[in-house]
């Protein structure tokens, strides 16, 4: 067992749904357990030095990426940190927070993987990477409801950094561990959001679960709700897990078996254990649902974060 706290990073361009996943993945760890660091907090300058510098905020140069990668460190070794806070609803910095690791530590934000230093601190890195369409309907709903901007000015805002995603942040999906793209099926680009589908790419570079069982029952074709494949993602040899939204109950249950088997722990949190808590997604007037992919995506990242406290890192 660990006995320092677990890094899980959950890197993406903004309103990639970071922190969508990381409210599940808490959950399953165990709230009580989870520090949540968002690393919005590390932006060098506010929102109106911002505008007037005409820097974006997803430039390297607009964070503090070196105090992030001291913090980060310090973290790892269970060690607190003070850190900095960045108001999304004033758009300026207030107090500094003191922050004392718990078990896990969940670093969500834009550019976590960019520096070595960073990187190298964490125990399981995800990236999430929804087509581009998707992301820009998801960041005009969130930013015109809960940080003031009028959808003229997110449009604005993200043709002014579609530079710096293509420079920054869309590079950093090679680093990752997982690589989530929820995405509409392909005749049906207006469906509301409960109807995602989720294509998973899962890296060699930590051990995954064995879903090739989940061929051996029979249904993982190219015909099922879910299928596993190979493929290449950067250039690099990965495997390709895809779950639709219309996955069968049976089907879901089938791949938290597989889950399970490796990690009993989950066991509670599964819908074969009759949780039906994780997945939630707000609907399109504003209603609770509930999505498989969605729920599946946050076990398995919560599989590897609860595997990383069996591996001993000192
Ligand atoms: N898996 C998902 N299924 C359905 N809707 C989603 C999903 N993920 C995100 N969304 C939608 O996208 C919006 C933005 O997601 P979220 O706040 O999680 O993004 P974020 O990456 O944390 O954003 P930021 O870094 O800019 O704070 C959410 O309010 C939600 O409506
Ligand atoms: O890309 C973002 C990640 O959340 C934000 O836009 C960035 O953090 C700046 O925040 P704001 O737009 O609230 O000033």
């Amino acid at each position: 067992m660990s006995n320092r706290p677990i890094i899980l990073g959950i890197v993406g361009d903004s309103a990639a749904g970071k922190t969508t996943l990381t409210r599940g993945i808490a959950q399953v760890l165990g709230d009580e357990n989870v520090t949540v660091i968002c690393t919005d907090d590390y932006h060098r300058y506010d929102r109106t030095q911002r505008a007037e510098l005409g820097i974006t905020a997803l430039h390297p140069d607009c964070n503090y990426l070196d105090i992030m990668q001291q913090h980060l460190s310090l973290l790892r070794t269970g060690q607190p940190i003070l850190k900095p806070v960045y108001s999304h609803k004033t758009g300026t910095f207030e107090p500094p927070q003191y922050i004392k690791p718990s078990k896990f530590v969940i670093v969500e934000g834009l550019l976590g993987y960019f520096t070595r230093g960073c990187r190298d601190s964490f125990d399981v890195k995800v990236y999430l990477a929804p087509p581009e369409s998707l992301r820009a309907k998801w960041k005009i709903k969130r930013d015109t409801m809960k940080r003031s901007y009028s959808p003229e000015q997110v449009l604005a805002e993200l043709e002014k950094r579609e530079p710096d995603s293509e420079s920054f942040i869309r590079p950093q999906r090679k680093w990752a561990d997982v690589v989530v793209s929820f995405y509409p099926p392909s005749d049906e680009i207006e469906e509301d959001n409960s109807h995602l589908n989720v294509r998973l790419v899962l890296r060699p570079t930590i051990p995954h679960p064995d879903f090739i069982k989940i061929l051996e029952l029979s249904d993982g074709g190219t015909e099922s709700a879910v299928r596993l494949g190979l493929d290449r993602d950067m250039g690099k040899p990965v495997d390709v897990l895809e779950i639709d939204s219309h996955a069968t109950a049976e089907q879901v249950s089938k791949l938290e078996k597989v889950l399970c088997q490796e990690m009993p722990d989950l066991f509670p949190h599964c819908s074969l254990g009759g949780n039906l808590e994780l997945g939630k997604i707000t609907g399109t007037t504003d209603e609770i649902l509930q999505s498989y992919p969605l729920a599946l995506t946050q076990l398995l990242i919560s599989f590897h974060t609860l595997k990383a406290t069996h591996v001993h890192h000192f």
